[in-house]
């Protein structure tokens, strides 16, 4: 029957980015599995790392911000769809009062965010979010590149709040930060637009927007590895 072969079809046919999560799950997981991530996760975190991951990753998302604005700039120009815009004003909102959470934290463990020294793979980072500012990256390159961003930081981070995590108490309010619930579903709604934008793209920018994931994944263990002290 006709209607039952499309409703085969439809079930088994897998997104683009599910694709792209099975076809480069080891990067995926070294992403979102880091064994700086098991150290908080499992206690044995050295607490001069987890202070050197706060002051650069406070470094991180004042680059943050800006990138975000240009990608509701860029939905504003090339999305019909106003939920788009809607999710990425949340994720702006979010940021907001991510700031005073970086600054109640510092204080917490006595750490200055003032003057701090970016280290080379957060400039790196930051450098290539500007790359991804330009009006010449499209929108779906953009919006998928933050829905990775994103995910990897509520992946990594809902890991240590998973039953059978040894996560010590004092840093249980860093991985609620983006370990929650609200941040996850934040990270599904960025997915299904990037899946929703990706569905209708050409082969070329399809290209281009896994490369900018792969290129994410590898900041981030990037990233991880500089918080972990082998910068
Ligand atoms: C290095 C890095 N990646 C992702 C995030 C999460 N997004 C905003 O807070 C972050 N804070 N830092």
């Amino acid at each position: 029957m006709e209607r039952k072969d499309e409703a085969e079809e439809a079930k088994s046919k897998v997104s683009v980015i599910e694709t792209w999560l099975r076809k480069h799950r080891l990067l995926y997981v070294g992403a979102t599995r880091h064994p700086f991530i098991h150290s908080i996760r499992d206690g044995s975190v050295d607490i001069s790392s987890f202070k050197r991951w706060l002051e650069q990753d406070y470094i991180f998302v004042r680059a943050f911000v800006p990138f975000v604005a240009t990608v509701l700039l860029k939905a504003w120009k090339e999305s019909f769809d106003a939920t788009d815009m809607d999710v990425i004003l949340s994720g702006m909102a979010s940021l907001n009062d991510e700031f005073a959470w970086f600054n109640k934290e510092a204080s917490k463990w006595g750490v200055s965010l003032t003057n701090v020294a970016p280290q080379k793979a957060n400039l790196d980072y930051c450098r290539f979010l500007e790359s991804l500012m330009s009006s010449e990256v499209e929108y779906t390159v953009a919006i998928t590149a933050f829905w990775a961003i994103e995910t990897v930081y509520q992946d990594s981070f809902a890991h240590c709040l998973e039953d059978g995590s040894n996560t010590p108490e004092e840093l249980r309010d860093t991985c609620q930060r983006w370990g929650n619930d609200g941040f996850g579903q934040y990270c599904r709604a960025l997915q299904s637009i990037a899946e929703h934008h990706l569905e209708k793209a050409s082969d070329d920018v399809r290209k281009r927007t896994e490369a900018a994931v792969l290129d994410v994944l590898e900041y981030e263990v990037a990233f991880w590895n500089m918080s972990q002290g082998d910068t």
